[in-house]
């Protein structure tokens, strides 16, 4: 399958700090990823270098074949990348569905689809995005960057600080976004294991560069590396 998104030596950082330190890996069109690591290892800035957020350094990072480095963030969402942020984004003062309407573009990805995968969605659509537990914010985060039809959908800890219930319905969410409708996606979170049985392949970064690439079902089943650089043990 064709490399969608490339990541070359890529140094990044924040001023005249350096957190990623010549980071490569690739993703194929319809391949899920999980990127993984401890507290603080750059996890967060990868995603962030790979939308524009960041000062890359060194190295190139390749959509479709080109190098996006000089695009603003915006104009890497215009050319493909789809990004949920940590704190996700949404506009509060608006309804759900003036959230997704104000930002979507034609494609598979409607504001039916997003509401036949999040129907919380549609029960609260017109509530406004301050009046949105967590959990819903963050189904809004995610339908708003899928209405965006995206080539490749980048999720940050997208599960964080939520209930178990609620995780459990991302994560179902985000496995059908991947495994059924063939998304492409690099997904940071905690839940190690929940997410390596959804995705393909996984990246460990640790201290910025990367540890470990294989595949997610290889990795699941290594508890020395799990243990190493997760700190997770057999029954986490
Ligand atoms: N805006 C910033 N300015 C300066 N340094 C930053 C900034 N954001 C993050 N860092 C530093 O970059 C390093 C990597 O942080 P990053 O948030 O990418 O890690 P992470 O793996 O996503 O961790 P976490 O799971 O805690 O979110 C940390 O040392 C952090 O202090």
């Amino acid at each position: 399958m064709a490399e969608l998104l490339v990541l070359e030596q890529v140094s990044a950082g924040y001023g005249r700090a350096t957190v990623l330190q010549q980071v490569s890996f690739g993703l194929c069109e319809g391949e899920a990823m999980a990127l993984l690591g401890r507290n603080g290892v750059g996890k967060t800035t990868t995603l962030n270098t790979v939308i524009g957020l960041t000062r890359q350094q060194g190295g190139r990072i390749l959509l479709g074949g080109q190098d996006i480095a000089r695009l603003s963030p915006e104009r890497r969402v215009e050319a493909g990348i789809g990004w949920v942020p940590q704190e996700r984004g949404i506009f509060r003062s608006l309804t759900v569905e003036e959230n997704i309407t104000a930002v979507a573009r034609p494609g598979r990805w409607t504001l039916e689809a997003v509401y036949g995968l999040f129907p919380r969605l549609e029960e609260r659509r017109r509530n406004f995005g301050n009046q949105l537990s967590g959990g819903e914010q963050q189904m809004l985060a995610i339908a708003r960057a899928l209405v965006l039809n995206p080539k490749v959908l980048l999720l940050d800890e997208p599960t964080e600080g939520l209930a178990p219930i609620i995780v459990e319905e991302l994560l179902a969410a985000i496995r059908w976004i991947v495994r059924e409708e063939g998304m492409a996606a690099i997904v940071v979170e905690q839940h190690a294991r929940q997410i390596l049985a959804i995705t393909d392949r996984a990246v460990i970064l640790d201290r910025g560069t990367v540890a470990y690439t294989g595949a997610s079902g290889t990795l699941a089943a290594d508890t020395a590396v799990l243990g190493r650089f997760l700190g997770i043990g057999g029954e986490d």
